[in-house]
C-alpha cells in the first residue's frame, strides 16, 4: 500500500483542525483532523463520549465547525451542498426505515434517489440480499422485522450506492455471526470498487484485523493514529484492546486498572 505522503488522489474525507460540538462555549472536537482515501478502510475509535459521533455529524454536514473544515473529495459543503451530500451514505447505529415500505422498497427509492441504474441496481440488491441472508424477507415491512434485520436493511441500502465515502456507525452488535462475515465481505468489495469506508465500533479485534488505520478520539482530541500495527507499537501492546486501554490511561495522565 502506497504511503499516505506518496498519494495523489483526492481524498475521499478530509477533515482539517476542526474544532465544534453543540455550544461554542464548550466545544466537543479540538483541533481535530483526520484523512481517508479511495479504497481505504478507517476506523474511528474512542470511549463513550470521546466525540465520535459529533464528528461524524460534522462530516454530514448536519453541525456547523467552530473553526476548521470538513472537505468530501476535495469540496466542502459550502463549495455544492447536493453534489457534498450526494458522495456520502450513512448508517447509523440505530436504524430508521419508513414504516410502509419495504425492504425492496427501500432499496429502490435509495437507487432512485441516488440515480442508480435500474438493472444493475436490481442486481446488485439481489446480490446484498443473499449476502446478507435476506432475500425472502425483501417483501417484508420494517415492522415485521428483528432489530439486527433492520440493521441489515440500512447497511444493504448504503452498500447499494457504494458512494465515494460510506460512514458507518458501530456495524457489528446486534448482527449474527453469518452477518458480520458478509458485512465484511460486502465492505471489501466496496473498498476494493474504491470507496472510502469510516467505521466507528467498539469491538476492536474486528478492526485490529481489518483496517488499514486507526483514529483515536479521546476527549475530543486524537490522541494515536496509524496503522492497527503500529498503533500497538506505538502503546507498546500486542492487541488492540490493550493499546486502547494504555493509550487512553495515558491521554489521562493516571495508572491503569487491572
Ligand atoms: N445533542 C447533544 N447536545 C449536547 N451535547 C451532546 C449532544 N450529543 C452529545 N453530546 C456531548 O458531546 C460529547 C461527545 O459525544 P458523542 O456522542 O460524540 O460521543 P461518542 O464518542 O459518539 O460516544 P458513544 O461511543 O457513546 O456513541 C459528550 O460529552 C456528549 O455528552
Amino acid at each position: 500500500m502506497a504511503l499516505p505522503q506518496q498519494r495523489t488522489t483526492v481524498p475521499a474525507l478530509e477533515m482539517k483542525q476542526l474544532t465544534g460540538g453543540y455550544s461554542t462555549r464548550k466545544p466537543v472536537l479540538h483541533g481535530v483532523s483526520m484523512t481517508v482515501h479511495p479504497g481505504e478502510l478507517v476506523g474511528l475509535i474512542g470511549l463513550n463520549g470521546a466525540g465520535k459521533s459529533t464528528a461524524i455529524k460534522h462530516i454530514l454536514g448536519l453541525m456547523v465547525p467552530h473553526g476548521g473544515e470538513v472537505r468530501i473529495a476535495g469540496a466542502t459543503l459550502a463549495d455544492n451542498r447536493e453534489k457534498y451530500r450526494a458522495m456520502t451514505a450513512y448508517v447509523p447505529e440505530q436504524p430508521s426505515l419508513f414504516p410502509n415500505l419495504s425492504v425492496r422498497e427501500h432499496m429502490r427509492w435509495t437507487a432512485m434517489a441516488y440515480g442508480l441504474d435500474k438493472e444493475s441496481s436490481e442486481r446488485k440488491m439481489a446480490e446484498l440480499a443473499d449476502t446478507f441472508r435476506m432475500t425472502e424477507a425483501l417483501g417484508a415491512l420494517p415492522g415485521t422485522l428483528s432489530k439486527g434485520m433492520k440493521q441489515k436493511v440500512m447497511l444493504m441500502n448504503a452498500l447499494l450506492v457504494s458512494p465515494p465515502l460510506l460512514i458507518i456507525d458501530e456495524p457489528f452488535l446486534g448482527l449474527d455471526p453469518l452477518a458480520i462475515k458478509g458485512l465484511l465481505a460486502a465492505l471489501e468489495d466496496a473498498r476494493a470498487k474504491g470507496s472510502a469506508i469510516l467505521l466507528s465500533s467498539h469491538i476492536l479485534p474486528a478492526l485490529e484485523r481489518r483496517a488499514d488505520r486507526l483514529i483515536v478520539l479521546h476527549r475530543g482530541h486524537v490522541i494515536a493514529e496509524g496503522t492497527p500495527s503500529s498503533v500497538m507499537a506505538q502503546a507498546r501492546e500486542s492487541t488492540l484492546d490493550d493499546a486502547f486501554e494504555a493509550l487512553v490511561t495515558a491521554a489521562e495522565g493516571g495508572s491503569r486498572r487491572g
